[in-house]
């Protein structure tokens, strides 16, 4: 059975787990022609490695432009009121896990502050170190930015959009000098100090938004958790995407059949060598994370 023997295929190259405990988890379908599929078990699997360090992610709730199916990337759209509920939720989930963080980092877009900041509202949390990085910034859209998702999908084809949204290294148009947003974004005052303008993207592929990502994960998270922090990242769908495919050593085809939920948090455990022990476990009934998966997916198509 595909789903069972992706899960073991996953467990196992990233724990050796053995029989005998409760394992609900996230795995991606190899067939890729849907997000994701959950899998949960009686007899499970117990790992053997030990979980030495945890962290929280969560995109962030539903944008304005989010609720109009629009590509956003670098635009600085504001929480929809579904998206300050999602992120009110989220602080209740995480409430209600008693979790506590000693740090929190997020991208230099309103809508990832405002999710983490309800969310440390929700945990009384408000006063911890925040840190603020274009590197955990949305993949920037390029000359998309501001096209109904659907609508581009009627004009270039759903196959095309999907390239464009969730290949690996295809990356979308640039955005030109003339494009509705570009003054927008690049003259905006919040990237005085970064990045470069030999750094500025006007177009990424999720390739290229890892390559700035990264960086950020091995120099600035992996030393706080050294350091025993417990951490909450809030950014966005494709730069997290980013972060998951790293952690969780997926290939470049499977990554595309991960969409993430808006404003549901997910804890990775990792051990020693920050290698999952439990990847992307959500903090969120099963069937609410796989409709919502399912809704993100579904804002390629073409009405
Ligand atoms: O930038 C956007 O439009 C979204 O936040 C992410 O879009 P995607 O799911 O189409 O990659």
């Amino acid at each position: 059975m595909v789903i069972g023997h992706t899960v073991l295929n996953l467990a196992r190259s990233h724990t050796n787990w053995v029989p005998g405990q409760i394992l609900t988890r996230i795995v991606f379908d190899t067939q890729l022609n849907s997000s994701f599929k959950c899998y949960s078990s009686g007899k499970g699997y117990i790992r053997n490695k030990m979980t030495k360090y945890t962290i929280v992610m969560v995109r962030h709730g539903e944008s304005e432009w989010n609720q109009k199916n629009l590509f956003c990337g670098w635009y600085d759209a504001d929480l929809s009121p579904k998206g300050i509920e999602e992120a009110q939720a989220a602080g209740k989930a995480l409430s209600d896990g008693k979790f506590k963080f000693d740090v929190a980092h997020t991208s230099m877009l309103g809508r990832a502050q405002k999710t983490l900041n309800t969310i440390l509202t929700a945990l009384g949390q408000t006063d911890i170190p925040i840190s603020k990085t274009w590197r955990l910034n949305e993949r920037h859209y390029g000359g998309l930015t501001g096209l109904n998702k659907a609508e581009t999908a009627e004009k270039y084809g759903e196959d095309q959009v999907k390239i464009w949204r969730r290949s690996f290294d295809i990356p979308p148009p640039p955005m030109e000098q003339g494009h509705a947003y570009y003054k927008a974004i690049v003259e905006d005052p919040r990237y005085k100090d970064g990045p470069s303008k030999a750094e500025f993207p006007m177009f990424e592929s999720l390739k290229l938004t890892i390559e700035r990502t990264l960086p950020y994960w091995n120099d600035t998270i992996i030393p706080q958790l050294k350091e025993g922090k417990k951490i909450i990242i809030a950014a966005h769908g494709n730069s997290l995407r980013g972060i998951v495919k790293h952690l969780d050593n997926m290939s470049d085809e499977a990554i595309m059949g991960l969409n993430l939920p808006t404003g549901i948090p997910f804890v990775y455990e990792l051990d020693d060598n920050f290698k999952p022990v439990v990847s992307m476990k959500f903090l969120g009934d099963e069937e609410t994370v796989k409709k919502a998966m399912e809704a993100v997916a579904a804002q390629g198509k073409a009405k």
